[in-house]
């Protein structure tokens, strides 16, 4: 009896050792199967970056660059670890930054350029002196994959007076964009600015409207069925390149819309309003479009105008007709604005009227002389 105990004690034994062993083993295959799955993850994020980009992570929680925060990061240290493999910046093909790092961005002295609704502006300068600007959008319901999509996409549509941006960032909490710095500055300085138009005369003003019309034009129909208008066009956003030719920037960064090709017309009308006044879009609480409105419909359309343009011997028909075009493209109603196809053609018809009479002018000087 007692050795039949025994034997039995000691199968219970063997079984409960086999038993803990297949415990054991099953743990240890679940922990080793996990680890597969987060490597997958990880080689995954890293894939994404095969194409022409290149992937860093970020180091601190705050951007310091000379000393100061410049703010590019709101998220923790903690949070940036987490999200780690989800973090890289996206060189798109440009000669002015090959091989730029996400290092390179935080490391370079910034300089706070504005602080909108919608996001803030920074000018860097990297330690070869090149100059760009990083934009910080906030408050965008986009999500990672569309944002970078959206960049992409962009990034296929290239046009000479059209500011491209040179590399992008995204991660859950942060969207960034780096652009090249345009030392002239916006057409919204030109016109407000210190000079206040002095040296920007009616030739220069029709034939930058005319480039800005024929570019937006050329971008809405390269863009019509992505449905991707500049969404935020204004005279800040009109900057000027070294040759002082208008560069449209921060073209498609905003929510589609299906109105927004017809908002980048009254947009590009309100533009063709401070070309034609010389005044701020938004003037001691008044509109500038309504303000030109009650005047012309008082009948002192001559009234609107910029004086240094009447001074300067601008054609007063000529600018009757450019406000005509410009009263068009504000139109309360969107449906009744014309589309920027048809504006550009109105505009460069008016340029080609205007150099048809420099011309005439210029032969019957000299013919005189
Ligand atoms: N790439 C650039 N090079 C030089 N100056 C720039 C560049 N991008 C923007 N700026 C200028 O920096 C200033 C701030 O730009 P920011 O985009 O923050 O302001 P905004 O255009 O007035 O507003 P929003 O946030 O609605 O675009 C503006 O005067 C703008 O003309």
């Amino acid at each position: 009896m007692d050795a039949q105990i025994l034997m039995y004690s000691g199968y219970a034994a063997v079984g409960l050792i086999i038993v803990i062993f297949v415990i054991i083993f099953r743990l240890h295959k679940r922990k080793k199967q996990g680890e597969n799955v987060e490597a997958g993850k990880a080689n995954k994020v890293a894939s994404f970056d095969d194409n022409d980009t290149r992937s860093i992570i970020t180091k601190s929680d705050q951007y310091v660059a000379g000393g100061s925060k410049s703010g590019f990061f709101v998220t923790s240290s903690a949070e940036q670890s987490a999200n780690f493999a989800s973090t890289s910046l996206l060189v798109l093909t440009s000669p002015v930054v090959n091989g730029l790092k996400f290092d390179d961005l935080l490391k370079a002295p910034a300089e706070l350029l504005g602080r909108g609704r919608h996001s803030t502006l920074y000018k860097i300068v990297l330690e070869n002196g090149v100059l760009l600007v990083v934009k910080r959008i906030k408050d965008w319901e986009i999500s990672t994959d569309d944002f970078k999509l959206r960049m992409q996409r962009l990034n296929q549509v290239k046009h000479q007076n059209v500011l491209p941006a040179v590399a992008f960032y995204c991660s859950k909490q942060e969207k960034l964009l780096v652009y090249e710095y345009l030392q002239k500055g916006s057409l919204f300085r030109l016109l407000h600015g210190a000079q206040m138009g002095q040296a920007f005369d009616w030739v220069n003003r029709l034939s930058i409207a005319a480039t800005i019309a024929e570019t937006l034009a050329f971008m809405h129909q390269e863009f019509r069925s992505d449905g991707i208008a500049h969404g935020n066009l204004k005279s800040s956003n009109i900057l000027l390149n070294k040759n002082l030719e208008p560069c449209i920037s921060e073209y498609g960064l905003v929510p589609l819309d299906n109105q927004g090709f017809k908002a980048d017309v009254c947009g590009f009308g309100v533009i063709l309003l401070e070309l034609l006044t010389g005044k701020l879009v938004k003037n001691e609480g008044v509109d500038l479009a309504t303000w030109v409105h009650s005047v012309v419909s008082e009948e002192w359309t001559g009234e609107v105008f910029d004086k240094l343009l009447i001074s300067g011997g601008a054609s007063e028909e000529r600018l009757v007709n450019l406000l005509q075009v410009a009263l068009k493209c504000v139109n309360k109603s969107p449906e009744a604005r014309p589309s920027m196809k048809q504006v550009a053609v109105m505009i460069v018809t008016l340029k080609e009227e205007e150099e048809r009479s420099i011309c005439t002018s210029v032969s019957v000087f000299s013919e005189n002389f």
